[in-house]
């Protein structure tokens, strides 16, 4: 196991000189906002200015200010409840979406400085990939399985004709798909064999640092310990980092090194993905944890807990984003927000972690 590194590690990334083990991805103070639909857009926005009117419209606060890294060879976790923003944070990351503000840098280069419409077609794209939930529905459906995985080598590496083929039939042989199945459509395979294709695809570029986005939640849990399975392998042979984004907490513990809590946009805790579940340290993982499926349930569905959210649009600053659904919550925690604060191996967002942790 990789050792761990904590959430704010990056600072000496961001200022001054890198350190000599610099992490393979270094996320700092990043931001993703969306206005709020319905809203008057950008000629609105212009009126209003020349009518001399407020001119600030509401955004959802999908990503704020989040901060990790990620080390080469490690596997990190990414957890949280359905609309935390897990899914934006890796869009950003991966460069599918821009940054509203903050720093991505891998392997040193700053990739959150070029716009995502251009970074498609950088050649540094290949270095970071994702694989889908359903890859039933992120490969399109009129490429057959060789077309799936050729695109991104012919679209990143330039490839073409047998140099082409042989690193398609190299990754299919990697990913245990039988070479006599890559002429065949998404719909003519199975579960497994589309999750292997869209494994595949984003590994045949050879990348440093593989996105998961609950790459195996549409599969039968049979087939899900299979996948898994050979995602361990192939991290090991090809020596990537993963970004594992899951609702399930049992395989997040057994797979990752680190895992990364998220609440409503904000990295709440941190640390190994072990001592975190059985020992969390922030009332939201202890929410989360005791909320999750038990190993009978395991595909029983998404985790929920009790209570509402506060909302995601213009929060208030200074109020703790888990106010109102914490059972440790008091007057303090609407007049200050709780940064990140270490103990030990972990980060924890709470004002009242030091008495947890003594507990
Ligand atoms: N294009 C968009 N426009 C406006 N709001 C958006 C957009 N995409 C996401 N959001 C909002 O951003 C917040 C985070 O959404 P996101 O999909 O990233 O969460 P998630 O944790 O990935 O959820 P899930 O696990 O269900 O996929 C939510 O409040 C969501 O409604």
């Amino acid at each position: 196991m990789t050792a761990p590194l904590a959430v704010t590690e990056h600072a000496a990334t961001i200022h001054g000189a890198p350190p000599a083990d610099m992490p393979l991805l270094d996320v700092a103070e990043l931001e993703k906002r969306f206005p709020v639909s319905g809203t008057i857009g950008p000629l609105g926005r212009l009126r209003r200015r020349m009518k001399g009117g407020p001119v600030h419209l509401p955004h959802v606060h999908a990503v704020d200010d989040v901060s990790f890294v990620i080390r080469k060879g490690e596997t990190v976790g990414l957890v949280g409840e359905s609309g935390c923003g897990k899914s934006t944070l890796v869009r950003v990351l991966t460069r599918l979406l821009d940054p509203s503000g903050g720093i991505v840098r891998l392997g040193g280069r700053e990739l959150s400085l070029t716009p995502a419409r251009r970074f498609a077609k950088d050649p540094d794209r290949g270095r970071i990939q994702m694989v889908f939930q359903d890859a039933g529905e992120s490969i399109n459906p009129r490429f057959t399985a060789f077309a799936a995985i050729a695109d991104p080598l012919r679209r990143l590496r330039g490839l073409k004709g047998a140099a082409l083929t042989a690193k398609v039939e190299r990754a299919a042989d990697q990913c245990g798909l039988p070479r006599a199945l890559l002429t065949r459509f998404p719909h003519q395979l199975s579960g497994g064999q589309r999750a292997r294709v869209g494994i595949a695809r984003a590994v045949a570029v050879e990348p440093d640092l593989l996105v998961l986005d609950e790459p195996t939640a549409a599969l039968d849990v049979s087939v899900q310990v299979v996948i898994l399975q050979l995602l361990d392998t192939l991290k090991t042979d090809l020596g990537m980092s993963y970004l594992f984004v899951s609702h399930d907490l049992g395989v997040v513990r057994l797979i990752c090194d680190r895992v990364l809590v998220m609440y409503l946009g904000k990295i709440v805790e941190s640390g190994p993905a072990r001592d975190v579940f059985a020992n969390p340290l922030h009332p939201y993982t202890r929410a989360l944890v005791d909320a999750a499926p038990s190993l009978h349930d395991r595909g029983a569905g998404r985790i929920r807990l009790q209570g509402e959210p506060r909302s995601p649009i213009d929060p208030d600053p200074n109020v703790c984003r888990f106010y109102g659904r914490c059972p440790k919550g008091t007057d303090r925690c609407t007049t200050a927000m709780p940064e990140l604060r270490r103990f030990g191996d972990r980060e924890v967002a709470c004002h009242f972690a030091e008495e947890i942790t003594s507990r």
